[in-house]
């Protein structure tokens, strides 16, 4: 096993989740959330369309998104499915965070180029950003909850129709170590080999 590999795996393996709530309110360098983007932005993309985009909430905006967060799901929820608790999580759900990123997929203007295939594009260049994050140390959150997929957030983050929200990115550091990974699907089934 090369050195390279060694340090890819271990930063692959060790990338684990960590809900907001667990993180320490330390504050990140803007200049590694920086790195972190450069890293997104080395994703494959084919037909170079490159779709992949970034909002970055920072200092008193992180406040201000969850504030917003949770005032689109007030204001689109009917009012007999409104949980109070819900309203909460996400109006507080970056208290201990540094940042907070929006990422969307922005649909290109190769129409040979699939949705599928932008959307796939903008997922890898997430995943590289957060294992940027485990190398650095940082704890990080990929969640898609509360509005993320509502059509009030595109309206609020001045979207396109045709653009699409693929996550809401929140990254902070934590005390305490993540909890253990697991997959619960063996790889053996998700594999199938042909010779
Ligand atoms: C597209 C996507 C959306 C996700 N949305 C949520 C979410 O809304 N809430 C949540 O708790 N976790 C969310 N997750 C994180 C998963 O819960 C997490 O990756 C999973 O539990 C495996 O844990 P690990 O990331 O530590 O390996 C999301 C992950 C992906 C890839």
């Amino acid at each position: 096993m090369t050195d390279l590999f060694h340090s890819i795996k271990q930063v692959i393996e060790t990338r684990r989740t960590t809900k907001p709530p667990k993180m320490n309110g330390q504050r990140i360098p803007d200049a590694q959330v920086h790195q972190l983007l450069q890293l997104a932005d080395w994703a494959p993309t084919h037909g170079h369309t490159e779709p992949w985009r970034f909002i970055v909430y920072a200092d008193d905006a992180v406040k201000q998104f969850c504030q917003n967060h949770a005032e689109l799901y007030r204001q689109h929820t009917p009012k007999d499915k409104f949980l109070n608790d819900k309203y909460e999580k996400l109006l507080h759900m970056g208290d201990k965070a540094s940042h907070v990123l929006v990422a969307y997929m922005r649909r290109g203007d190769l129409p040979k180029i699939p949705e599928l295939e932008e959307i796939a594009a903008t997922s890898c260049a997430i995943q590289n950003l957060l294992l940027g994050a485990t190398a650095l140390g940082m704890a990080s959150y990929w969640g898609s909850g509360g509005m993320a997929y509502h059509p009030s957030m595109k309206e609020y983050l001045q979207l396109r129709e045709q653009d699409m929200v693929l996550g809401i990115l929140y990254l902070g550091y934590a005390d305490n170590a993540a909890h253990a990974g697991k997959r619960t699907v063996p790889l053996a089934q998700k594999v199938t080999w042909v010779k």
